[in-house]
C-alpha cells in the first residue's frame, strides 16, 4: 500500500548532516506500601565510546533476527528534513526492526490507530514520537500553541523522559515545544499552549477538566505502556476518561513490550480497526540480557547476599528492584551504612523529589537504585548493566497463594540491554516457593534463568564481569560450568 505521507519523497536539505557511519508522576500505587508498576525516563543520548556503540550497533542491525534490524533508512520512511536532522543528532543512524514496520502504518493517511509491540530497549519511543512529530501543523502561532498529540505514560518518570526526548528529536522544528502534565507543587499558570503534551493520566484527566489543556485539536493519542495503563483499574479509568473527550477522529497508538491476551482484546476496544505488530511468546525477551538466579538461605540472608555481591562488583550502574517500599528503605538505609552511594525512588516519594532522586541516577551521581514497581517499566539509563531482583516479581492476591508476575520480570529486566547491550539480570530466591515462581515466569517467557552458587564467589565474579565487559550483545557469552 503506498503511503501517503505528505513528507514522503522530500530530498534532504542540504544543512542535514547525517553522522558518518564509521565514525561515529505517579499515580500507580497498588496497595499500603506495594507500588504498581510504572517507569523512567532516559536522555536518549548513547553513553558508550563513539566507535565501540557504532561498529557493533552497526553488526547487530544487519542480523535479520535481531530486534534492531532494519533494510530501511531513515530517509527511506519519508520523515522532514528537521526531523531527520534531529535524528543524525541523537547519532540514530538506522531505523530498528519496530520503527521500520510501525512508521509506514503511522504515517499513513487517513491516520489509523496502532497496537504496536516490540522487546524492551528497541526503540518504541522514537516510533511513536516520530509519527507525532511528523503530523504537527507548526505553521501558525495558533496551531503552535493547541495541543495536537498527547501521550499518557504510567509514571512521573516515564513521563519525563518522553518529554525530553520529544523535545530532543524535533529539536530542528521550528514552534515545537513540549508541556508536561505530570503532578505539580502550586497553582500552574495558565493554559497549556503546546502542540506536544505529555504526563500521566490522573494530572491530564485533572487538566482537561479544568480546562487548562484544552483538547479540540488533538490529532494523537499515545498510550506508552498501554498494556499496563489498560490493566490497572484507576488508570485504566482515567485514560478512558480522557479519551472520551478527545476528537473522535483521533489516531490511537498503543505501544508496550507486553500485551497478554486478556489485555489484546481490550486494547483492540480502546484503538479499533487498529494496525497490529505483534511478537510471539518465544520472541519476548532480548537475547543481549543474561539471567541468573541467586539461592539465599531465606528472607533475611538476602540483605547478606546482596552486600556480598555488592562488595565484588563495580557495575557501571545497577537497579534492585523491591516489592514493597519498607524493603526499599530498610536496604537504602544499609547500604548507605556500608558505604554506597544509593538512591531510592518509590511511591511514597512525590513531586519534585522524584526529579531530583531519578537524574541523579541518570546522572551517575548515584550508582545504585533501588525501586519497586513504580519504575519497572520504560526507564532509559543506558549505563544499567546490572537488574537485580531482590524479590521475584509477583501479582498481589491477599489471602491466595503466590503466583509470579512474568511481564513485570519481563520490564524489570529489560531496565538493561538496552538497543543492543548486554546486560545481567538475577533473581534472589529464598525459598521453594519462590523457586517455582521464577521457573514459572522462566516457562512463560521460554527464557532459560541460570542457577548460580553462592559457595564459590570468585566464579560469579569472574562470571559477572566476563558478561559485563562486553558492551554488545554478540552471542558469544561465557557460560557457567
Ligand atoms: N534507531 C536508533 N538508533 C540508535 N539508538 C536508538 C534508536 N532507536 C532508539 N534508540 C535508543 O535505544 C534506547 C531504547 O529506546 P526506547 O527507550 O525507546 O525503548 P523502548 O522500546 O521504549 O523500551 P521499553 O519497552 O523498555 O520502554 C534509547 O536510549 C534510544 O535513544
Amino acid at each position: 500500500m503506498a503511503s501517503e505521507n505528505p513528507n514522503e519523497g522530500k530530498s534532504l536539505a542540504d544543512r542535514i548532516t547525517k553522522p558518518d557511519a564509521e565514525s561515529t508522576e505517579t499515580q500507580t500505587s497498588g496497595g499500603a506500601d506495594t507500588d504498581g508498576a510504572s517507569e523512567v525516563q532516559g536522555g536518549s543520548n548513547l553513553q558508550e565510546p563513539e566507535y565501540d556503540v557504532e561498529v557493533k550497533l552497526s553488526d547487530l542491525q544487519a542480523d535479520p533476527n535481531n530486534p534492531l534490524f532494519s533494510v530501511k533508512s531513515f530517509e527511506d520512511l519519508g520523515l522532514s528534513p528537521s526531523i531527520l536532522q534531529g535524528l543524525y543528532a541523537m547519532k540514530f543512524l538506522k531505523p530498528s526492526k519496530i520503527q521500520e514496520r510501525a512508521l509506514p502504518l503511522l504515517l499513513h493517511n487517513p491516520p489509523t490507530n496502532m497496537i504496536g509491540q516490540s522487546q524492551s530497549g528497541t526503540g518504541k519511543t522514537a516510533a511513536f514520537t516520530l509519527n507525532i512529530l511528523s503530523r504537527l501543523d507548526l505553521s501558525t502561532d495558533e496551531m503552535r500553541k493547541s495541543p495536537q498529540a498527547l501521550i499518557l505514560a504510567p509514571s512521573r518518570e516515564l513521563a519525563r523522559q518522553i518529554g525530553a526526548v520529544v523535545s530532543e528529536m524535533g529539536r530542528f522544528m521550528e514552534g515545537l515545544s513540549v508541556a508536561m502534565a505530570v503532578p505539580t507543587e502550586g497553582k500552574r499558570p495558565g493554559r497549556l499552549e503546546h502542540p506536544v503534551v505529555c504526563g500521566t493520566p490522573g494530572t491530564v484527566m485533572d487538566l482537561i477538566k479544568k480546562r487548562i489543556l484544552i483538547v479540540n485539536k488533538l490529532k494523537v493519542l499515545v498510550l506508552d505502556e498501554a498494556d499496563n495503563m489498560l490493566d490497572q483499574q484507576g488508570l485504566g479509568d482515567q485514560c478512558i476518561r480522557v479519551k472520551g473527550f478527545l476528537p473522535k477522529t483521533v489516531q490511537v497508538v498503543l505501544f508496550s513490550a507486553t500485551f497478554d491476551d486478556q489485555i489484546r482484546l481490550y486494547a483492540a476496544k480502546f484503538a479499533p480497526n487498529a494496525n497490529k505488530i505483534s511478537l510471539k511468546q518465544e520472541e519476548l525477551t532480548v537475547e543481549g540480557i543474561r539471567q541468573f538466579y541467586l539461592d539465599c538461605v531465606d528472607d533475611n540472608d538476602k540483605y547478606n547476599v546482596l552486600v556480598k555481591f555488592y562488595g565484588l562488583l563495580t557495575v557501571a550502574s545497577s537497579i534492585i528492584f523491591v516489592q514493597t517500599r519498607q524493603t526499599a528503605a530498610e536496604i537504602e538505609k544499609r547500604m548507605t551504612k556500608e558505604g554506597h552511594t544509593v538512591a531510592s525512588l518509590t511511591g511514597g516519594v512525590e513531586g519534585s523529589v522524584r526529579d531530583k532522586i531519578i537524574d541523579e541516577f541518570r546522572e551517575g551521581r548515584a550508582k545504585v537504585l533501588i525501586t519497586t514497581n513504580v519504575l519497572a517499566r520504560g526507564i532509559d539509563v543506558s549505563t544499567v548493566s546490572m537488574v537485580i531482583n531482590y524479590d521475584i516479581p509477583e501479582h498481589y492476591a491477599p489471602g491466595r497463594s503466590r503466583t509470579a508476575d512474568p511481564q513485570t520480570y519481563l520490564h524489570r529486566i529489560g531496565r538493561t540491554g538496552r538497543f543492543g547491550r548486554v546486560g545481567v539480570a538475577i533473581s534472589f530466591v529464598s525459598s521453594r516457593e519462590e523457586w517455582q515462581m521464577l521457573m514459572d515466569i522462566s516457562k512463560y517467557l521460554h527464557t532459560n534463568i541460570e542457577g548460580v552458587h553462592t559457595r564459590d564467589w570468585d566464579e560469579v565474579e569472574n562470571l559477572m564481569k566476563k558478561i559485563i565487559k562486553n558492551p554488545r550483545a554478540r552471542g558469544d557469552f561465557p557460560t557457567t560450568a
